[in-house]
This record gives structure tokens, C-alpha cells and sequence, in this order.
């Protein structure tokens, strides 16, 4: 019998057409800190983030977060029950600008300071509040979609790759906000860069052709000599 976790998958299949992605998949996800998800290219990374906030039925298997079966729900219906989902492209509402893209994530938040707190964690949105979203660099753009996606107050926040096209100096303080909001809430990140996942996260795993490879305590799976192996492209 396993232990219940926050978020619980139980041999998840899932792909797309008659192609199959993930398979047998089994993962643990508790209630605070960080969870990395690594793997090379095509390992089923996104999949598996598609699968959890809905975007993908799943073919098999259980998705149940909070003793809650969400096999059954739909995706707006996962966000109320909790789901923040930063997607690795289109993120944000390009042609909109930083406060209108705020005023979006924020409209089923009754917080009025929900902005605030946003506005608190990245400060260089607030310099850029009437700029169009289109035009940001890479690194504001990803906080601008990180802020929108905790203005739904998540209990659970999926990033898929957040730091993909960001400045090195903007990478870190991405990162240390996300080791940050990871002690208050559960963090999934899904990242090319080892050594910025394992510092947000507290567990890893490490997905080979849509299966589990490895996975553990960060620490350990950083030191398992067979790490490098699954992420050579
Ligand atoms: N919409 C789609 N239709 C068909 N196949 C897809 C689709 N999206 C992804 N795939 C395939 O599913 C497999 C897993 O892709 P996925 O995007 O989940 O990998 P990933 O680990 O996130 O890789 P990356 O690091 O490149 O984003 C790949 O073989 C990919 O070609």
C-alpha cells in the first residue's frame, strides 16, 4: 500500500493518437517543496505536465491530488481545485499588457492583494505595468506567467521549463523565488538545467522513454552515477 501523498499518479499511460508516451508511470508528490522532473528531449517531461493539469486524458491510471480523483475533471476544473500550469511556450497574453495580464489571472482571486504579492516577489514587473506582454525579455515574460498563474492561489504550481530562454542573471533570481514559494506550496519544475532543478527541488525524477528511470531525495539522485546516462541527449 502506498503512502498518501498530496499529489498522487498511480501507473499513469497516456500519449497521443495511437502513440504512446508515458508509461506505467507511479509518483509521489507531497504537500510542500520542490519536485523536479528531468530527462533528456522526448523523455515525456511535457507529457506528463499535460496529463496532470488535464490537457491530455490520461489512457490508465489515477491522478488524484488531495484524496480528489481528477481523472474526471476537466481543466478549468483543476485549477480551481488548486493547479497552476506556466507552460513552456504562450504563457502569457502577448498583446496585452503586464497589468491587463495581472487583471486576467487575478479574476476569480477576491485577495485584492493577490497583485501585490506578485508585485513583491518581481519587482521589474511593476517598473513595466503598462508594456505590452509581446515585447518583454524572455526572463520577464516568465515571471509575468509565473505571477499570473499564482494569482489563481495554487496549492500546486507546474513549471515547464522556466528558465528556457532567460538571461543567466535573471535565471537566478527566478530561482530563488522559486525555492522560496516552495516552502509554502508544492513546486513541480520540469528543467534542462541540472543544477537549478535540484536546487529548488527536495525529490527528483528522472524519466527515460516515458518511464521511471531514477528518483529520489535531490541529493541522491544528483550523485547517482547513472544520472548522466538519461540526460545525454
Ligand atoms: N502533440 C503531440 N502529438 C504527437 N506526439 C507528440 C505531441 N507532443 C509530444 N509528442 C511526442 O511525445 C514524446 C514526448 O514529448 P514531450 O514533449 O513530453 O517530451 P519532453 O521530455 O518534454 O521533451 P522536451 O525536453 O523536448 O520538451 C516525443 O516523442 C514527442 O515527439
Amino acid at each position: 500500500m502506498l503512502k498518501k501523498q498530496f499529489l498522487d499518479i498511480r501507473h499513469l499511460d497516456a500519449g497521443y493518437g495511437r502513440s504512446q508516451v508515458l508509461f506505467d508511470l507511479t509518483l509521489g508528490i507531497p504537500w510542500r517543496g520542490g519536485v523536479a522532473v528531468l530527462g533528456r528531449n522526448g523523455a515525456g517531461k511535457t507529457t506528463l505536465m499535460k496529463a496532470i493539469v488535464g490537457e491530455l486524458p490520461s489512457w490508465r491510471g489515477e491522478v488524484v491530488l488531495d484524496g480528489q480523483d481528477f481523472n474526471r475533471l476537466r481543466p478549468e476544473q483543476r485549477v480551481r481545485a488548486g493547479i497552476g500550469y506556466v507552460p513552456q511556450e504562450h504563457s502569457v497574453f502577448a498583446r496585452l499588457s503586464v497589468r491587463d495580464n495581472l487583471a486576467m489571472g487575478s479574476l476569480f482571486n477576491t485577495n485584492a492583494s493577490a497583485i501585490d504579492r506578485v508585485l513583491t516577489m518581481f519587482p521589474k514587473l511593476g517598473h513595466r505595468l503598462d508594456q505590452v506582454a509581446g515585447t518583454l525579455s524572455g526572463g520577464e515574460r516568465k515571471m509575468l506567467a509565473i505571477g499570473r498563474a499564482l494569482l489563481g492561489d495554487p496549492k500546486l504550481l507546474l513549471l515547464d521549463e522556466p528558465t528556457e530562454g532567460v538571461w543567466i542573471g535573471v535565471i537566478e533570481e527566478i530561482t530563488e523565488r522559486l525555492t522560496e514559494l516552495a516552502k509554502e506550496i508544492t513546486v513541480i519544475i520540469v528543467e534542462q538545467h541540472l543544477d537549478l532543478a535540484l536546487r529548488v527541488a527536495d525529490h527528483a525524477y528522472v524519466l527515460d522513454r516515458g518511464r521511471v528511470a531514477l528518483q529520489g531525495a535531490a541529493g541522491d539522485v544528483r550523485g547517482n552515477p547513472e544520472l548522466l546516462r538519461y540526460l545525454a541527449p
